[in-house]
Order: structure tokens, then C-alpha cells, then sequence
């Protein structure tokens, strides 16, 4: 009988935010899967580096991160292939992702190469844009509010509308996008109403208004910010820093 793919969310940083049964799951399976960028450390494997073992076999799928999906393709064929050879063998493989594995996630891509051929089970986890809103304490949307996701790799124009079209939005993927996401919201007379959010529940989590930086201020990769437009006059608690 062949083993099971698992696509494990381990949430947004702090290890305490995985959920019990992907706990139970990627501590039982044999085998382990992770994404990390070609020349960098693997953040997923990073927070649930406590619960890994010795005897735990670790497949590293490191992903080019670029805009043209041509590498990238090649990389998830080779990796769904030395996946497979496990299910093959009738051994359990479980493919973490940071925050929620379908929620612009790499483990789709396997998923969508290895799914028709074997059992599989999807962990959703605690996705950073939920984080976010802990974190400003601030409830994300009320009511019929429309709130949004919006990877900051769009043009400009895209983003605009999708501003105009929504109470409160989450703006992922902010890195070296900041000083033009920034300006934009400067535009359009948002800055007053964003919070920069970096590394959330993480020790080095870092929480600015957007209006006390600058367009020149530097973002990595794991942030966002959030703009808050409706509900019903919440206040933001001072930032900490
Ligand atoms: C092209 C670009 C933007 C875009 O999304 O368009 C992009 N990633 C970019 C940068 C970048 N990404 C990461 C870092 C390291 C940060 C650090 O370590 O500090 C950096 C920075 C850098 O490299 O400079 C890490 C990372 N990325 C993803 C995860 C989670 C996961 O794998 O699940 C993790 C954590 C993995 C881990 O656990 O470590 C996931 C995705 N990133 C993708 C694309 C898709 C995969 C490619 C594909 O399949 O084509 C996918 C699956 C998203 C999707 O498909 O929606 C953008 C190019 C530059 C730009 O434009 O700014
Ligand atoms: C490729 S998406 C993956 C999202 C992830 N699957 C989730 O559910 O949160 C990566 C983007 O999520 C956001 N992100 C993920 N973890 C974060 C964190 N700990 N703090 C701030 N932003 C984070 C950033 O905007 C980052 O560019």
C-alpha cells in the first residue's frame, strides 16, 4: 500500500502556532519535505526545527523565487519524483509550508503533480495575514466588509483597484516592492490608515505604523501591511517596536 502526502501549514513563525494534528502527523511520518529558497535557510523547516529527529529522512526542495514559472516547474517535477518514490514504498512524506499550505503556498504545486495518484490529507494552518490581525489588534473585517489579499508583485493600477474595492486589505509579499506600495498608499491617502507588520510572532516581529517610515525604508520578504479603512472607529494600540 502506497503512503500518504501530507500538506502540513506550521502557521507563521512562532512554533507554538502549529496545530495539534500537524504536530501528531509530520512527528509520525518517516519522511519530511521542505521549501526554501535556492540559497537561503527553509523558514517552514526553521519553526518546527524543534519536533525533527535523527531518523526523520528530509527532502529540501529549494525553489527558485522568480516571477517566470519555468524554473520553478523543474524543480517541483524533480521534487514530486523523489516524493513519490517514498509513497511508493509505502512511506508516509510530509510537505510543510509556512502559514496555510493553500494559501500561496508551494505545496500546491506538488500537490497538483502527486494528488491523482495517492492518498493525501491537506493540515491548514494559521496563515499570517490572521497574525496580522492579532498582532495590530485590530478585527480584520466586520459585518458585509469586503477584505483582501494583494500580492504587492502587481502593477500599480491593479492594486489601486482592488484598494477601491475593498474595507481593510492585507498587502503580501511587501519586500523589495516597499518604497512603491508606500508611495501608492501615500497616494491615495492611506498611509495614515496602514501598519507595516514584519516577521509576525516571531521574536524579531516588528509592528510600524506605515506612516512613521519612509518610502526608502527596506522590507523583507516576510511582511505586509495591513490597511484598515472600515469598521467602527477601533483604535490602534501603540506599536511595539
Ligand atoms: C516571484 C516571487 C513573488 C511572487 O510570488 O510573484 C516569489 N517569491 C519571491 C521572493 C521570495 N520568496 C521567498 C523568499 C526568501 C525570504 C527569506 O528567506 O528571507 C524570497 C525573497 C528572495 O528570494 O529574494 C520565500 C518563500 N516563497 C514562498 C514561500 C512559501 C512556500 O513555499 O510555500 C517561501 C518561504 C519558504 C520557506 O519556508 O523558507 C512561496 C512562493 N514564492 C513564490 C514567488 C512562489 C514560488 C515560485 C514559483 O512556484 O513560481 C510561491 C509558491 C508563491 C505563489 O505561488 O504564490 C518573489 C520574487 C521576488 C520579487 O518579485 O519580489
Ligand atoms: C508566498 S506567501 C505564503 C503565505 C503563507 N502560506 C501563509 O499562509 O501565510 C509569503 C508572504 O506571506 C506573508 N508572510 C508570511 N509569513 C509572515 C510573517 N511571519 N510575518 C509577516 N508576513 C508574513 C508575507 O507577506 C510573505 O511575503
Amino acid at each position: 500500500m502506497s503512503g500518504t502526502l501530507y500538506g502540513i501549514g506550521v502557521g507563521p513563525g512562532a512554533p507554538d502556532l502549529i496545530t495539534l494534528r500537524a504536530y501528531r502527523l509530520l512527528t509520525a511520518a518517516p519522511v519530511i519535505a521542505w521549501p526554501a529558497p535556492e540559497g537561503g535557510d527553509s523558514f517552514a523547516r526553521s519553526i518546527v526545527a524543534g519536533c525533527i529527529r535523527a531518523d526523520h529522512v528530509e527532502i529540501p526542495i529549494r525553489v527558485p523565487m522568480r516571477t517566470e514559472r519555468f524554473p520553478a516547474a523543474e524543480i517541483y517535477d524533480r521534487a514530486a519524483g523523489e516524493i513519490a518514490e517514498h509513497l511508493d514504498a509505502g512511506r508516509d512524506v510530509a510537505v510543510l509550508c509556512e502559514g496555510d499550505p493553500f494559501f500561496y503556498g508551494s505545496f500546491m504545486y506538488l500537490f497538483q503533480r502527486l494528488s491523482g495518484r495517492y492518498p493525501f490529507e491537506i493540515v491548514p494552518g494559521v496563515s499570517s495575514v490572521m497574525a496580522g490581525g492579532a498582532a495590530i489588534a485590530r478585527p480584520l473585517a466586520a459585518r458585509n466588509e469586503v477584505f483582501s489579499v494583494i500580492p504587492a508583485p502587481l502593477d500599480d493600477d491593479r492594486i489601486e483597484a482592488q484598494l477601491h474595492a475593498c474595507e481593510g486589505a492585507a498587502i503580501i509579499k511587501v519586500g523589495r516592492h516597499f518604497g512603491r506600495i508606500r508611495a501608492l498608499l501615500g497616494k491615495l491617502g492611506l498611509t495614515g490608515q496602514c501598519c507595516y507588520a514584519e516577521r509576525l510572532t516571531l521574536e524579531t516581529q516588528k509592528l510600524v505604523p506605515l506612516d512613521a517610515m519612509t518610502d526608502d525604508d527596506a522590507a523583507p520578504y516576510f511582511s505586509m501591511i495591513l490597511v484598515y479603512r472600515g469598521g467602527e472607529g477601533w483604535s490602534l494600540p501603540a506599536p511595539k517596536r
